[in-house]
């Protein structure tokens, strides 16, 4: 008799590289995604006996993918990721749900050229989806938007200790790459539209105060996604404190006035945070299969 029980378990195939062109028209729209899907549903025997008959096969998740963004066309990662999981959960008895994750890459015309492109975006949008039976959840969000403000910020009123050395300051440099994401209240959105609102609140927020930490800009951030974006009841912030220390000059008989600074990429300070509507609980199942904090 066995000993071991089979428990959490997901298999699929990971970052499927994809690019989908749109040529309808002399004017070609791209999409660059990197997709990866997971299944979630009775795959018992196939861990305790290797009997495959419920297997989808990762490489046919894969070709899935790209048969998908044929048919369905990528609007938005949202809607094909929510494509993705109608299809295996329609397609197999036995596939009650599973993982979607779509990473995108932004791309811009070169001179408004018809047909040539550079890549443009800063950050990486994500989107993560799982479906657990009737029971969607729906994660988006980007990383990697590196922001700076070179006054209006400051840091003071922190504790002293014995090992305390960091000089209080009202004037310094505010720098980070905001990575967030944010649970969708429902999955009748619009994904493309609130996508760009949710990151010019995001960016609004960071330069419309003086920041007296970067724990209170991360509040302002979501504090403005939550009061205007009715679809979003919790969000998320990872930020690194990306330190720019006043070098001394003076030694070299040389002024500095908040003009030269010595860049340090570490050790840094890392800030995260989660906030949700007044009154709706922290979904915390909801970001189990999230990697780190957000
Ligand atoms: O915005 C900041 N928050 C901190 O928690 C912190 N700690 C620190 O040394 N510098 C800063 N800056």
């Amino acid at each position: 008799m066995s000993t071991v029980k089979l428990t959490t378990n997901q298999y699929g195939k990971a970052e499927n590289r994809l690019m989908r062109v749109y040529r309808d028209t002399d004017r070609h729209e791209i999409r660059d995604l990197n997709v990866t899907s997971q299944l979630w549903g009775d795959f018992e025997t196939a861990h305790t006996e290797g009997d495959n008959e419920h297997v989808v096969a990762t490489d046919t998740q894969k070709n899935t993918v790209y048969a998908k963004a044929k048919e369905l066309g990528v609007s938005s990662p949202e809607q094909f990721l929510l494509g993705l999981a109608d299809h295996f959960t329609s397609s197999f008895d036995w596939v009650s749900g599973g993982r979607w994750e779509a990473e995108e890459f932004g791309w811009a015309r070169i001179n408004d050229h018809d047909h040539s492109f550079y890549r443009a975006a800063p950050e990486v949008r994500t989107a993560v989806l799982t479906r657990d039976g009737d029971t969607d959840t729906l994660i988006s969000g980007f990383r990697d938007l590196t922001v700076l403000k070179t006054t209006a910020s400051g840091f003071v009123g922190y504790p002293r200790d014995k090992y305390t050395t960091l000089p209080e300051t009202e004037d310094r440099i505010l720098a980070t790459d905001i990575a967030t994401r944010w649970v969708y209240n429902t999955t009748d959105v619009d994904f493309e539209a609130t996508y760009e609102k949710v990151k010019a609140i995001i960016l609004d927020a960071f330069t419309d105060h003086y920041s007296k930490a970067l724990q209170q800009t991360l509040y302002k951030m979501g504090e403005k996604v939550i009061e205007q974006v009715e679809e979003i009841d919790e969000i998320r912030f990872s930020c690194p404190n990306k330190h720019h220390f006043l070098y001394d000059i003076e030694r070299f008989g040389l002024e500095n006035p908040n003009e030269v600074f010595i860049v340090a990429d570490r050790p840094y300070g890392l800030i995260e945070a989660t906030f949700t509507r007044d009154g709706v609980e922290e979904s915390k199942d909801a970001w189990m299969h999230i990697k780190g904090f957000c």
